[in-house]
């Protein structure tokens, strides 16, 4: 689905990412994970086609993304970025709404049907009705990021995108967010989502790429990712990693930084 040939990017003389190589195929839920700075936004907003790249670095179905226009683009990829601050007065249901755009406008009242039974299940699904007429200048980060994922699913390309969609999130919400990206990625959609907790990336995710200062140092099954000197090397943490019989995955506990060894 998606192809990075040899990504390196670099703002001002500093080198963000370095050469990086990564097949993205549909279906898969990856996790990007890494430590602060490693360029995980880096590499997620140069899939999206936001970064000013040479040409044929990100592929699409076997086309280099710069062939796409704009408004094709956004009926294969949509972005839900790590700031959902707005600047304009919108209702949540405004907001969702726009997720249609890449689409064709409804013309016949069927086709309007249509379109209000997906922005009605977008707000069901995500358990946020009563956020519908709000505005979103007056919502808390969490009520946002749960709004924009709303629109991601009004959009309904096969590709989504996420920065750290689920930080403001509490943990009801994290896993019904997560939840609901998996079973998307089971029908199909292909995600790659920036996570900061690396259990619940481990137990959602199909794969995980492991980021460290601007190189991906290990990608694969999370059990192949999640492993106590992986995390020391890129972390710099000391950790238990164990599987979970309850979840049914690995799962790791931090217990210091290494510093203080
Ligand atoms: N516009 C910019 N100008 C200069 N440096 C930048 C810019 N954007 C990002 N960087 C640098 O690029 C590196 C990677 O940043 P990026 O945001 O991709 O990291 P990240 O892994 O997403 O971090 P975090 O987990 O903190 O969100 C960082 O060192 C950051 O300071």
């Amino acid at each position: 689905m998606i192809e990075v040939r040899g990504l390196t990017y670099a703002i001002r003389q500093a080198t963000i990412l370095h050469d990086i190589h990564m097949t993205v195929r549909q279906g898969e839920m990856i996790g990007l994970i890494g430590p602060n700075g490693s360029g995980k936004t880096t590499l997620l907003k140069s899939i999206a086609h936001l970064h000013h790249l040479p040409e044929k670095t990100i592929w699409l179905k076997e086309r280099p993304i710069e062939t796409y226009a704009r408004k094709e683009l956004a009926r294969w990829m949509s972005v839900v970025f790590q700031d959902t601050s707005a600047a304009f007065d919108f209702t949540a249901e405004e907001i969702v709404q726009m997720g249609q755009y890449a689409h064709k406008s409804p013309k016949t009242e069927a086709e309007r049907k249509e379109e209000r039974a997906r922005i009605d299940e977008a707000f069901a699904k995500l358990e946020i009705e009563k956020l519908r007429t709000r505005s979103i200048l007056e919502m808390s980060g969490g009520q946002r990021q749960l709004v924009m994922i709303a629109k991601m699913f009004v959009q309904q390309t096969p590709i989504y995108l996420l920065d750290e969609p689920i930080s403001a999130l509490d943990i009801y919400y994290q896993l019904l967010v997560l939840q609901l990206l998996r079973e998307e990625s089971e029908k199909g959609k292909t995600i790659l989502i920036v996570l900061h907790d690396l259990n619940l990336a481990a137990r959602f995710c199909t794969t995980l790429a492991l980021l460290k200062e601007g190189e991906i140092v290990q990608v694969g099954a999370p059990k192949e990712v999640l492993k106590e000197s992986l995390l020391m090397a890129s972390y710099d943490v000391v950790t238990t990693v164990e599987k979970n019989e309850t979840v049914d995955a690995y799962q790791m506990l931090a217990i210091r930084p290494r510093k203080e060894e």
